[in-house]
C-alpha cells in the first residue's frame, strides 16, 4: 500500500530535481551564449586572443583573428599541398623578372624611357634625390630635363630588365658563389602564349649565365597572351606588362631561394634601407607605431627569408654537400620571438589578402597554351581560395578595417624606393626572389586597399598576371618557412637553449639531404 507521507516526499524531490535541471539548463545557456558572445566580438576586434604557439613564441600573432595552432594545423594539411602544386603549374613558375630605373654606371642616371616615345632623358639624380624627392617631384624633374615635353605617369614608364642596375648606389655585386646566377634556358619549355612573336630571340641569344646553374630564363615576352588580364599601370610597384624584350622570365621552380654566398655590407646595406624607408625611426632603435604593419611584413619576410637560407644551405663548398643549417636559422630567427611572430603576421595577412580576392582569382585566366595545365591550375586556385577547412577554421585572420587605424594608407613612395632597393641586390637570383616577395607585399597592399565601399572587389580591382604569379609566390614561400618553424622550432629551442651560441655560419647542428 502506498504511503501518502512518502509519495509527497517523492513529489517534491521530483519537483526539486526539475527545479535543478532547469536551473542547469539556464545557467548553460547563459554561458554558451556568452562565450558564443565573446567569440563573436573577437573575430571582429584587433585584439582577439591567440592561443598557444610554439614553446617560446606563444605570444599572440598580433593584430590576427586566428591562433598560431590553428595556423599550424591549417597550413600543414591544407595550404602547403595545396601551394605546392599550384606554384609548380606552368602559370605560377613562370616570373618576369623587372625593375624600377635602369642606370648605366655611377650616380648619372640617364633614364631611357618607353620606345614608343623615343625619348632619352639624362638626370644627375643622387642617391638622395631619389630618396627625398616624393613621386610627384621626380615626375617634375624628369618632365623638366632636358627639353623634353610634359611628361605623364605613362611616359615615367621605364625601360626595365632583370639585372639592371641600382638606382642608389654604385653596384658592388658580394656575390661570389655560383648558386647567385640565374641561368637562362631554352626556349621550348617556356609557354606558348608567353612569347612575342615580335620580340623572339634567336636561341644562340639564350646563354647561361653559370654553367651549371638550375635556373631557366626565357626573355621574350607576349603582352596579348593574356587577354584577361589587364594591363595598366600598378601605382605600386611600377609594374608594366608592354611588349619589352628586355624583360625576362624566369622560372622559378629551376632557381630556389636558398643559400647563395650573399653577405656582408652590401646585404646589410639593402637590408637597413629597406627598415629605414619603411619605419624611419629603426637606426634608432625606437619603435614606429605609424609605420609599424609595414615594419612587421619586411620583417616576416625577412624572416622567411633567413628560413629558407638555412633549410638550403651550402654545407661543404668542396664536395657541394647541401643541407640544413639549423644553428643558424636559429641565430637569425628563431631566438626571436618578435621575428616569429613577424612571420606568421605576414602569412596571414597574404592569406587574409588572398580569400578576399577569391572571386577575382577564381574568374581570372590562367592561360600558358596548354589547356590540360590551364584547367589544373583553375582547379588548385578554387582549392585554395575557396577551401572549406579555410574558411572554416580562420573564417577572417585579419580584421583589416582596424588594420590600419591611425596610421593612415601605406605611401606609395615608399612601395616604389623599397621595389626600386631590390635592384641593388648584388646577387641575381636574390634580387630575383626579393623583388617577386616586394612585389607580391605590393599587390597584397593593392588588393586590401582596392575594396571601395560596398562595390564588389572586381570592380575595383584590376591585377597584373605577373602581381598574381609573385603573390601566389610569396605566400608558398611564407607557407614553407611556417612549416619549417613548426617542424624545427621546439626541438631546436630545446637544443639551443643549451648550447653556448656558436657562429652562425658555422653549421655545428645540421641536416644534410
Ligand atoms: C631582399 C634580399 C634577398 C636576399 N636573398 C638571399 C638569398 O636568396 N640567399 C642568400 O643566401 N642570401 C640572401 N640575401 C642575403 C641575406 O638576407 C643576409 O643579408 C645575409 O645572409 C647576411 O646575413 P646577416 O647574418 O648579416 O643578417 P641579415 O639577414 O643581413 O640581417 C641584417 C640585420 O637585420 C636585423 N634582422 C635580421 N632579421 C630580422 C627580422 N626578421 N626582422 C627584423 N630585423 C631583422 C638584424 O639586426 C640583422 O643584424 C638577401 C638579402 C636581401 C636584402
Amino acid at each position: 500500500m502506498a504511503n501518502p507521507e512518502i509519495d509527497k516526499n517523492k513529489k517534491s524531490c521530483i519537483i526539486e530535481l526539475h527545479w535543478l535541471i532547469g536551473a542547469l539548463v539556464v545557467v548553460f545557456f547563459a554561458l554558451f551564449l556568452s562565450s558564443t558572445i565573446f567569440r563573436t566580438n573577437n573575430t571582429t576586434s584587433i585584439s582577439c586572443h591567440c592561443a598557444q604557439g610554439p614553446a617560446k613564441y606563444s605570444e599572440d600573432v598580433e593584430k590576427c583573428c586566428c591562433d598560431y595552432e590553428t595556423v599550424n594545423h591549417l597550413n600543414k594539411e591544407v595550404l602547403h599541398p595545396v601551394l605546392q602544386e599550384l606554384v609548380k603549374t606552368p602559370f605560377f613558375r613562370y616570373f618576369k623578372g623587372l625593375c624600377s630605373i635602369n642606370i648605366l654606371g655611377g650616380l648619372d642616371v640617364p633614364v631611357i624611357l618607353n620606345s614608343h616615345i623615343g625619348h632619352s632623358v639624362s638626370l644627375n639624380l643622387s642617391f638622395s634625390t631619389l630618396l627625398d624627392t616624393s613621386y610627384v617631384e621626380l615626375m617634375f624633374l624628369l618632365a623638366t630635363a632636358d627639353s623634353v615635353p610634359l611628361l605623364s605617369y605613362h611616359v615615367l614608364r621605364l625601360q626595365v630588365k632583370l639585372w639592371c642596375d641600382c638606382p642608389f648606389w654604385p653596384d658592388d655585386g658580394m656575390c661570389h658563389l655560383r648558386d647567385c646566377s640565374v641561368c637562362e634556358c631554352p626556349e621550348n619549355e617556356f609557354p606558348e602564349p608567353f612569347k612575342a612573336q615580335s620580340h623572339r630571340r634567336s636561341s644562340s641569344n639564350l646563354v647561361c649565365l653559370e654553367e651549371n646553374t638550375e635556373g631557366a630564363v626565357d626573355r621574350t615576352i607576349d603582352s596579348k597572351a593574356f587577354k584577361g588580364w589587364v594591363e595598366v599601370d600598378n601605382p605600386w610597384t611600377n609594374d608594366d606588362e608592354t611588349d619589352n624584350a628586355e624583360m625576362t622570365y624566369v622560372n622559378l621552380q629551376l632557381n630556389p631561394e636558398r643559400y647563395t654566398g650573399y653577405s656582408g655590407s652590401s646585404a646589410r646595406r639593402i637590408w637597413d634601407a629597406v627598415y629605414i624607408e619603411n619605419c624611419p625611426k629603426y637606426p634608432s632603435g625606437e619603435i614606429c607605431p605609424e609605420k609599424k604593419i609595414l615594419y612587421k611584413l619586411i620583417s616576416g619576410l625577412h624572416s622567411s627569408i633567413s628560413i629558407h637560407i638555412a633549410a638550403e644551405y651550402l654545407l661543404d663548398e668542396a664536395s657541394n654537400t647541401w643541407g640544413q643549417n639549423l644553428t643558424l636559422m636559429y641565430d637569425r630567427v628563431l631566438q626571436f620571438p618578435d621575428r616569429v611572430d613577424n612571420l606568421y603576421f605576414t602569412f596571414l595577412f597574404v592569406l587574409r589578402v588572398v580569400t578576399k580576392a577569391a572571386d577575382y582569382l577564381d574568374e581570372a585566366s590562367y592561360d600558358t597554351g596548354n589547356p590540360e595545365d590551364d584547367l589544373k591550375t583553375q582547379s588548385w586556385v578554387k582549392q585554395l581560395v575557396y577551401n572549406p577547412k579555410l574558411k572554416a577554421a580562420c573564417p577572417l585572420p585579419f580584421a583589416e578595417a582596424r588594420l590600419w587605424k591611425g596610421q593612415g594608407e601605406p605611401d606609395l613612395m615608399q612601395q616604389i624606393q623599397t621595389h626600386a632597393l631590390m635592384d641593388c641586390i648584388g646577387c641575381e637570383k636574390c634580387r630575383l626572389w626579393g623583388k617577386l616577395q616586394v612585389l607580391g607585399l605590393g599587390t597584397a597592399l593593392k588588393i586590401l586597399f582596392s575594396v571601395n565601399g560596398q562595390k564588389r572587389l572586381g570592380e575595383t580591382l584590376h591585377l597584373q598576371r605577373n602581381e598574381v604569379i609573385a603573390l601566389i609566390n610569396l605566400l608558398n614561400r611564407l607557407s614553407e618557412s611556417l612549416m619549417l618553424v613548426h617542424e624545427m622550432g621546439p626541438s631546436l629551442e630545446n637544443v639551443m637553449g643549451k648550447q653556448t651560441s656558436t657562429p652562425s655560419d658555422q653549421p655545428s647542428m645540421t641536416g644534410s639531404f
